[in-house]
């Protein structure tokens, strides 16, 4: 992320310091609904792996159900439970038989895990009849969790009821102890006693009468509208949301592949929501996430009917061979008990090291360049208040990396490493200086350490205190080289676009073309391969996962602007 680039472009540095200014953020809670006198809910922050409990049917073909919502709390980066309220027996085709267990045994599940664990999030899925959402609601009054999604399953994408028609009025009763509700358009008509709505505005008006009707906050979704687009919205007209609706529009992907998109939707709200404490910020993260999740849905080749959404399309599929190029950031303190880190770094000769580095980048390189910010900005239609955001947390950030290439420089096994390594953390704090001194000068902007710049640099000082030489160059080289391949990408297209003086960033896509940083690049790069040649297995592994850790934390600083500025 961080322009180390324009340590060789800019002018040297001034004296001035950032640090004084960097404060902790505060958690953004203004969206939540804390249940007064709450253990449960007194307890429950944002979390960075929040708990999520999944209160629903289980789907045995894996698209929707429990099922879904395990996969998509996972992939929001979640920790997931699951009650489960009724079996069906369903396939990609439709639901064959619904049996729901006796709900004493429901509420046994519920306890079980209440009297035990922190629940920051719930979701609640397929009910299936009257005396289920009794004994959910009377659970839920009982343990008051600091965010419950409800995601009111009548019927089946396939037309297969859920949840029996004499139940509704009961179902109604649950909507005021939800903080979010997700009905589809038919749900939503039943809901607000009116025919279905067949036109955007149409579902916006129901939405609002039925915010209006349980305090709730409402996502209504278009994705069964006719036509392109497929937007969702959120709606709330009681001062939770930062306007009255909230859209956030997208394109509709061509797929038959929908099974399980409302319960995928609800559950990942319930994750990012524990994750972020803002309603907003949470559907702009799920949104494209799901549209990624439905576009990648044909890979899997689950079932002739409507098959499932791929949840796990983010990270990295097998290469043909089976090596994993790629994977979920994983503490880099957990590799070495990871046997699959384990088999995949032990199979590494000393030449491959760094190739095998950077193919376990390329997903998250590719990531980067369909980010909005990244787009915005080679096109120009970023809009000011991001960059400025990017600007001031990358001079917060690279505060913390120069302490961290510090660190590498004196645990370095020659002097040359110890050189470049020390040169590029002074070089770093003359960066932030100038960014300081020049780009932040003339803008205002707060320089409060945000959520992702903090994780980064954590992750950063943890590979530092490690103690090891090999994971700590594995964990400072994404900077370095995704940077330095972005960078290159959008200084070309600059270029080819005839480099247009009027581009609003074009100062900025200038300080991209820059040789000597390709060069520093190219060494450490050469720094991270060596010491991982010969590492051992278990410490190629670790750095493998500090690496990867790393390169998923350059496509969150470059997507941070969009969610927290
Ligand atoms: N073909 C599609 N392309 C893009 N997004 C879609 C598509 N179908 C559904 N979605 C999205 O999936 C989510 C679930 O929407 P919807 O299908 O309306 O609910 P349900 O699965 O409960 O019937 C929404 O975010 C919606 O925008
Ligand atoms: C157990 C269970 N819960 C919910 C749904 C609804 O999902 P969809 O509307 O996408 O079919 C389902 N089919 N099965």
């Amino acid at each position: 992320m961080s322009p180390l680039a324009s340590t060789y472009v800019l002018p040297p540095a001034s004296s001035e310091s950032s640090s004084s200014q960097e404060t902790q953020s505060a958690a953004q809670g203004s969206a939540r609904r804390p249940a007064p006198g709450s253990s449960t809910a007194a307890a429950a922050g944002v979390r960075h792996t929040p708990r999520v409990l999944s209160i629903a049917g289980s789907d045995p073909s894996g698209g929707a159900g429990i099922q879904a919502d395990l996969k998509s709390i996972a992939a929001l980066g979640g920790y997931g439970m699951a009650a489960i309220t009724a079996l069906t027996a369903q396939n990609t085709r439709g639901v064959r038989d619904v049996h729901v267990p006796p709900a004493g045994f429901l509420r046994q599940q519920l306890d079980a895990i209440s009297d035990d664990i922190t629940i920051d999030a719930v979701k609640i899925g397929m009910l299936g009849n009257a005396e289920v959402i009794d004994t959910v609601r009377s659970w839920l009054e009982k343990v008051r969790p600091a965010v419950v999604v409800l995601d009111p399953v009548m019927v089946a994408t396939s037309g297969d009821r859920l949840l029996e028609e004499s139940a509704e009025a009961a179902l109604r009763t649950l909507l005021p102890l939800a903080d979010l509700i997700t009905p589809n358009l038919a749900e939503l008509a039943i809901l607000v006693a009116a025919p279905r709505a067949h036109s955007w505005a149409t579902a916006l008006e129901q939405g609002k009468r039925l915010a209006a009707a349980t305090g709730a906050t409402i996502l209504v979704k278009g994705g069964h509208l006719d036509g392109g687009a497929c937007p969702d919205a959120l709606v709330n007209a009681g001062g939770l949301l930062s306007r009255p609706v909230v859209e956030v529009a997208g394109d509709r992907i061509p797929t038959r592949n929908s099974h399980g998109t409302g319960c995928s939707l609800s559950s990942a709200m319930a994750t990012a929501q524990a994750r972020l404490g803002d309603w907003e910020a949470s559907l702009r993260e799920v949104k494209p996430w799901l549209a990624g999740a439905l576009q990648a849905s044909g890979l899997l080749e689950v079932g002739s009917g409507s098959g499932p959404i791929n949840h796990f399309h983010h990270f990295h599929q097998p290469e043909a061979g089976g090596k994993p190029v790629g994977g979920a950031p994983v503490p880099a303190e957990s590799a070495a008990g990871d046997p699959a880190a384990q088999s995949a770094a032990a199979e590494l000769t000393g030449e491959d090291f760094a190739a095998t580095l950077r193919r376990a980048a390329a997903p998250d390189l590719d990531a980067i360049y369909r980010l909005e910010f990244i787009r915005g900005l080679a096109a120009g239609t970023l809009v000011e208040d991001q960059f400025a955001y990017y600007l001031a947390q990358d001079a917060i950030y690279l505060n913390g990396y120069s302490r961290a290439l510090a660190r590498a420089s004196a645990l370095a096994p020659t002097e040359a490493a110890q050189l470049f390594w020390a040169r590029s953390a002074q070089q770093c704090l003359e960066v932030e200086s100038e960014l300081h001194r020049t780009w932040l000068s003339t803008r205002t902007v707060e320089r409060i350490l945000g959520p992702v710049t903090k994780s980064y640099v954590d992750h950063l000082l943890a590979a530092s205190a490690s103690g090891s030489y090999a994971v700590l160059v594995a964990a400072v080289l994404p900077c370095f080289w995704l940077y330095a391949e972005v960078g290159q990408t959008l200084h070309a297209q600059f270029l080819a676009a005839g480099a247009p003086e009027a581009h609003p960033y074009a100062e900025w896509l200038r300080t991209y073309a820059d040789e000597d940083f390709a060069q520093a690049t190219r060494e450490a790069i050469a720094m991270a391969g060596e010491p991982g040649s010969k590492a051992s297995a278990d410490e190629q592994a670790a750095m493998l996962q500090a690496f990867r850790h790393s390169c998923r934390f350059e496509l969150d600083f470059f997507d941070a602007p969009r969610l927290h500025a």
